[in-house]
């Protein structure tokens, strides 16, 4: 049971006259197996504070929390916990190594974290079953990036994350660079993947239409700042604050509910 605290947490960038606080006394909870929607447009802070979460910011002022756990104080110090939580960013085609095939990243990725250390033939294995996990034939271990779809990409960065065994999960606008034919496939991926290994989930997006599909709860951010929180069906059905009103009337599906065509709410392909 892991969840997620934040507590006033505030992010600077720069110093002295050119200093930009760009996420400001943001607190929230991501409770242990859920999912949270983090919305909000361009800017308002979302991308640096989940960066702030795994530690490619330094919060200037407040507590980050994985499981009772101050990771900002005990970075550097605990693998352990800098394991616990994982990222996916938006562009798999940049964070995975154009010459290094498949099966290298997610080997790296064990490797470097640590998870098995037993032998080439225990790496392999574990890779192959990782590749499984996302739903990427183990076949394709041998293939390089760019002998992949963008989907496929996406999913080998998800298993790059889930070679840590994380307990927090962080996703980063990770299918705004994909094709629309291929989002469902990938946001079924992270639910399946959510539920099996019961994974907590800050998941950042532009698209109130899949937040309000794949999220427990949303929070709003504006200009840095979280303007409002809570379930997702209370957030985009009832909103509270008038920015959140805005960007649920910017989309107007939402204004009715309707299924997500390639997005599986009850079962999980
Ligand atoms: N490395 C940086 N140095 C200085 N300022 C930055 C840096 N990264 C982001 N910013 C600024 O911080 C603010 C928040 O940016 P951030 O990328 O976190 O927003 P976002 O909500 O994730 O936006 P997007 O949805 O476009 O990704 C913006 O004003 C941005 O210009």
């Amino acid at each position: 049971m892991t969840d997620l605290v934040l507590e006033n947490v505030h992010v600077r960038y720069g110093s002295g006259a050119s200093a930009h606080d760009a996420v400001r006394d943001v607190s929230l909870t991501v409770g242990s197996g859920r999912i949270v929607g983090l919305v909000g447009e361009s800017g308002s802070g979302k991308s640096t504070l989940a960066r702030a979460v795994v530690g490619l910011h330094e919060p200037h002022a407040g507590r980050i929390l994985v499981g009772g756990t101050d990771v900002v104080r005990a970075r550097g110090r605990e693998a352990a916990i800098r394991r616990d939580v994982q990222m996916v960013f938006q562009d798999a085609s940049s964070s995975l190594d154009p010459r290094m095939t498949v099966g290298a990243s997610v080997e790296e990725a064990l490797a470097v974290r640590g998870t098995v250390a037993r032998g080439r033939a225990a790496r392999r294995a574990e890779v192959a079953r990782l590749l499984e996990t996302v739903e990427l034939d183990p076949a394709r271990a041998g293939d390089l990036p760019s002998q992949l779809s963008g989907g496929q990409r996406q999913r080998v960065a998800v298993a790059r994350a889930l070679a840590a065994s994380p307990r927090v999960l962080l996703a980063d606008e990770i299918t705004s660079a994909l094709d629309v034919s291929v989002q469902g496939t990938v946001l079924n991926l992270l639910r399946k993947v959510q539920r099996e290994l019961d994974l907590t989930v800050l998941f950042i997006s532009h698209n109130l239409a899949v937040v309000r599909q794949l999220c427990d709860e949303v929070a709003v951010m504006k200009d840095g700042r979280l303007v409002e929180a809570g379930p997702t069906t209370r957030v985009i059905d009832a909103p509270e604050h008038p920015y959140t009103r805005d960007l649920v009337d910017a989309v107007p599906r939402l204004a009715a509910p309707v299924d997500t065509p390639t997005l599986h709410r009850g079962a999980v392909s």
